[in-house]
């Protein structure tokens, strides 16, 4: 049943490249892509900053192709009623080939010894003389024994953790809040850290797959450096805010890093002693960009045209079939006896109600109604305004 009656066509802008096939979802007729909208229903992101952007009136949605919602001004959102939604779990199988990737090749010192072999262009003859002298600088560790610390079991740590014991290293993973999921899909041969410290004593190698968050900002210092084992070697696909670069720089300097591997390159990083800088690659892949393309689409057209709402990361999770011929739905305060004064304005206007949803999250809660009423027209005359003004409402849609 097309659900589209009440709207005209819709609008999505886009912020970054989003694969095709996501926005193929997004059928025409019903929607149209329109990357200079003012004013669109829908913005699918990927890591374009929107801090600094003023969200639009008529701005339902916003999805993130990917996993971290940094860039997004979730609370901004959440007072406006704008549904926020990522992709979880889309692109983890790239990063996690990247970050076993990296952690080999760097370990190999592969990446220093590539550039220094190009330094001997041109030197004919002497290349191969020169090859067999120069490579004692470049004499690697092989990570088979070595113990990889990984913090943060979510679907990249998971899977990082579970290939690096199939490659003959010891795993120890922290995660204080590991999801049930997760859990299930993890290896029962991964130490469970306590705490994290535990992680930074024992590991010859650290990778950390936490989104960056209050808690998690700058979580590795000089003081986490000085609980660490000398020569540690530390991959951060996470996010550049999780470290504090100044007290990298001097643990690099010092040794007491070994290498630092990172896909967040910066003014500060590019000048570290045994840094490996990678341009923002990690979920760089036509299989992922795929993947969470078309995950975020429907995620979007799912939410436009029924209320139902899957992996927002500020409104509660809400699924009900559509049974009636009209739906209502509400964000608002999670406060006592919104439902009721919802289902009063509804039978205020003569409307009988066919089944209904409410879920909170936090502070506020969202509720779906469907109407069984026969309805003339598009518009239900004057529900919406009388919805709207109950204290604890901040938006209200008919679909
Ligand atoms: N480099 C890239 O291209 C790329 C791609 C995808 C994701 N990312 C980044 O990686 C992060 C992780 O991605 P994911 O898909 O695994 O996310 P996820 O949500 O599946 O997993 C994150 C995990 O971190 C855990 N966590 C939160 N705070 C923690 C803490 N203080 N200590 C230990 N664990 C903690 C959570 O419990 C969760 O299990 C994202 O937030 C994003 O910033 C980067
Ligand atoms: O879109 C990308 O290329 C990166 C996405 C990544 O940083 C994420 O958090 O999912």
């Amino acid at each position: 049943m097309s659900t589209l009656t009440l709207d005209q066509t819709k609008t999505i802008k886009t912020l970054n490249n989003i694969a095709d096939t996501g926005l193929n979802v997004f059928n025409q007729g019903d929607y149209t892509i329109d990357n200079d909208s003012e004013n669109p229903d829908a913005i699918v992101v990927r890591s374009f900053n929107m801090h600094s952007l003023d969200l639009n009136s008529n701005l339902k949605a916003i999805a993130r192709a990917g996993a971290g919602v940094n860039n997004i001004p979730v609370d901004q959102c959440t007072e406006r009623g704008i549904a926020a939604f990522n992709t979880p779990g889309a692109n983890a199988n790239a990063v996690k080939e990247l970050v076993l990737t990296t952690l080999m090749a760097s370990s190999r010192n592969l990446f220093a010894g590539l550039s220094w072999v190009k330094t001997l262009e041109g030197e004919g003859d002497e290349i191969s003389k020169q090859v067999e002298l120069g490579k004692k600088q470049f004499v690697g560790k092989e990570i088979k024994g070595k113990t990889l610390g990984v913090i943060g079991l979510g679907a990249i740590g998971a899977l990082v953790a579970n290939d690096a014991l199939n490659l003959d290293m010891e795993v120890i993973g922290f995660d204080p809040f590991i999801s049930v999921n997760t859990a299930w899909n993890l290896s029962r041969n991964v130490h469970r850290a306590m705490t994290i410290e535990q992680v930074f004593a024992h590991s010859d190698y650290i990778t950390v797959h936490v989104p960056l968050t209050d808690d998690t900002k700058e979580m590795f210092n000089e003081k986490t450096f000085s609980l660490m084992k000398p020569d540690v070697h530390i991959l951060n696909f996470s996010r550049d805010g999780l470290i504090n670069d100044q007290d990298m720089a001097a643990a690099l300097e010092l040794g007491k890093v070994g290498k630092y591997i990172t896909d967040f390159p910066n003014d500060q990083v590019l000048k570290m002693k045994n840094a490996v800088p990678i341009p923002h690659l990690g979920a760089s892949t036509k299989e992922s960009e795929e993947n969470c393309a078309i995950m975020a689409a429907r995620q979007v057209k799912e939410f436009l045209e029924t209320g139902n709402i899957k992996n927002s990361v500020n409104f509660p999770n809400a699924s009900l079939p559509y049974t009636g011929k009209r739906r209502v739905t509400a964000f608002h305060k999670n406060v006592p006896n919104m439902v009721g004064q919802i289902s009063s304005a509804i039978s205020n206007c003569n409307l009988n109600i066919a089944d209904m949803v409410n879920r909170s999250r936090g502070d506020y809660a969202y509720t779906m109604i469907d109407i069984d009423s026969e309805v003339n027209g598009d518009i239900i005359p004057g529900l919406e305004e009388q919805i709207k003004q109950i204290e604890g409402i901040v938006t209200v849609r008919t679909i």
